[in-house]
């Protein structure tokens, strides 16, 4: 459960994130809106990369912004780029095992860990390709198998469906809504990928110049004519 209270988010002059407020319950919640809205904004705030002017934000009722980002990521909150953080001269599963170093786990169980990861993603037959040699959707599945190690609670996706075939993107939306019955994680997704938040995310936030437009049942929300003038460019 990610509660956000007040929140506002300042460059100079401009308010990426303008006073907002929100509860997201969902196993799976979308947070969508017009370039420029905030999405960006409110992952960084939530990853510690960016510090609010003033509002909170609790996880699962722990106080996250006075955590510093390391201290995050062994919270349990995980995060994918719109860019792939992907180690190109290490393998594929050293790149998931690394992470390991960072979190906690049972002492012993990193090879079991990183192989259900490995599985889950479908990345298992490619565990020792490095990672120049991956394909977009491999590096894309690499980011989400790194993501499932160490007891996550939350994971951020940033914009995973983009530039995908139809084919991965059905692969990618299988994975995505699967990932709170694989280790109980929340999942937030962004994407421009309107079919991509309907079929995984019950519940969507939708920003507009920081501020709130819609929050709620995800179907709804996009049916709402506010977000379709919005957002979708359609009355
Ligand atoms: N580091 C920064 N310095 C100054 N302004 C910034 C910075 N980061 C974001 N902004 C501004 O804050 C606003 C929100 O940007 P943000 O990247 O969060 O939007 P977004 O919804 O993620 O957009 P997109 O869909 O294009 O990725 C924009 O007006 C942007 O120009």
């Amino acid at each position: 459960m990610i509660r956000i209270s007040d929140l506002t988010v300042a460059f100079g002059g401009v308010k990426a994130i303008d006073a907002l407020t929100a509860e997201l319950d969902a196993p799976v919640c979308g947070l969508i809106g017009p370039n420029g809205a905030g999405k960006t904004t409110l992952v960084n705030v939530l990853s510690g990369l960016v510090l609010p002017r003033s509002g909170t934000v609790a996880v699962d009722g722990a106080d996250l912004l006075g955590l510093k980002p390391i201290e995050r990521v062994r919270f349990g909150l995980r995060r994918s780029f719109q860019t792939e953080q992907v180690v190109e001269d290490l393998s594929v599963w050293d790149n998931v095992r690394a992470l390991l170093d960072h979190v906690p786990h049972a002492r012993g169980d990193a090879v079991a860990q990183v192989t259900r990861a490995l599985a889950y993603t479908g990345l298992l037959d490619a565990a020792t390709v490095l990672g120049h040699r991956l394909n977009l959707f491999q590096r894309r599945m690499l980011e989400i198998a790194k993501s499932l190690v160490g007891a996550p609670k939350l994971l951020l996706l940033d914009e995973p469906g983009a530039g995908l075939t139809e084919q991965e993107a059905g692969a990618l939306r299988r994975v995505i809504g699967s990932v709170h019955a694989f280790c109980g994680a929340q999942v937030l997704l962004i994407d421009h990928d309107v079919d991509l938040i309907a079929a995984t995310c019950t519940q969507t936030l939708v920003l507009d110049f920081g501020r709130r437009l819609a929050l709620g049942p995800t179907r709804e929300v996009l049916d709402d004519p506010a977000v379709r003038k919005a957002y979708l460019g359609t009355e």
